[in-house]
């Protein structure tokens, strides 16, 4: 057993935050040390828990100091993702982040961290969508020429699209096939002419209410087709993942870990 993991949660006033603060707050593998979100955020230095247990703890946009923190879980944005990084590389903490919707040039510094910090991204953190992954990649491949179009839905405050996990599950296809996102996605379809060209994958993307966040991956063949597919219907799965990857990762050397990684290592246990 070892002493509890010193946290900090960023974009904690979000829909991933609230969610994340809620499981840790009786979790006592963890030690809660900061709570932080955007500058503007009306909840800043408001207590981050109430009751008689609340503790002391304010949400904050200020990173704490030096020495204070093992690991960071983030689900922010661009913006608070690039600091989380900043601050994780300077003070050698592991980071845990599902932030989704990074250009090219924050892609590439976290392609990097990994020489300093040890580092565990992912677009889903559920356990069913790591499976649908793995399922995905075995029938691109038995079906490698069957068309195949990836469709996910989510609720309407969503920033990008298709989402990360619509775009993980098709480079996961592309990968098994052989080919890149860069050369086969098909994103729009207005304007094209022509029949459907062989070996493209098609992204389509439904927005709307409270749709926690559902993908389906169609392997469309001459007379059938095979449909697989994850619907989550509870942020807190997301959440409970990502703890479970700051747990496993504080601690461990600089290097890019990934949850295919943890699962394998819990299930040898
Ligand atoms: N990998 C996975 O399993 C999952 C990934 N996601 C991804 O996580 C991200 C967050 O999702 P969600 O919680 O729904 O989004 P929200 O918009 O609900 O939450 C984002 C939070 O980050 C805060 N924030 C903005 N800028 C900063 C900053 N510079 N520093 C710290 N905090 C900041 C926002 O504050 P304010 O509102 O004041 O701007 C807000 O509280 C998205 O990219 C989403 O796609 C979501 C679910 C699961
Ligand atoms: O923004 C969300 O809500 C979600 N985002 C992730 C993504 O972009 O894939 C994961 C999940 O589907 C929820």
């Amino acid at each position: 057993m070892h002493p509890p993991v010193r946290l900090a949660v960023n974009g904690a006033t979000g829909r991933m935050g609230r969610a994340l603060l809620e499981l840790l707050r009786d979790d006592s593998r963890f030690e809660l040390k900061a709570v932080i979100t955007s500058a503007h955020a009306r909840q800043i230095n408001t207590p981050v828990f109430t009751g008689d247990d609340a503790g002391t703890l304010r949400y904050s946009s200020a990173w704490p100091a030096p020495g204070v923190l093992d690991a960071v879980i983030d689900f922010s944005g661009s913006a608070g993702l690039a600091a989380a990084l900043e601050y994780c590389e300077t003070n050698g903490v592991a980071l845990v982040t599902g932030t989704t919707g990074l250009d090219a040039s924050l892609t590439q510094r976290l392609d990097n961290a990994h020489q300093r910090i040890p580092l565990l991204r992912a677009a889903n953190f559920s356990l069913g969508v790591a499976v649908l992954t793995r399922l995905l990649r075995e029938a691109a491949t038995a079906l490698r020429d069957w068309d195949l179009e990836i469709v996910e839905a989510h609720h309407g405050r969503k920033e990008d699209a298709p989402s990360g996990t619509a775009l993980a599950l098709g480079k996961a296809a592309a990968d098994a096939r052989g080919t890149t996102l860069e050369h086969d996605a098909v994103y729009v379809r207005e304007g094209l002419t022509g029949p459907r060209p062989a070996g493209t994958i098609g992204f389509a993307v439904v927005r709307g209410g409270d749709i926690v966040g559902e993908h389906q991956a169609l392997l469309i063949g001459q007379g059938e087709r095979v449909e697989l597919g994850h619907r989550a219907t509870d942020r807190s799965i997301f959440a409970r993942g990502a703890i479970e990857a700051a747990y496993w990762l504080a601690g461990k050397p600089a290097g890019n870990y990934d949850l295919d990684a943890m699962l394998a290592e819990r299930r040898a246990k």
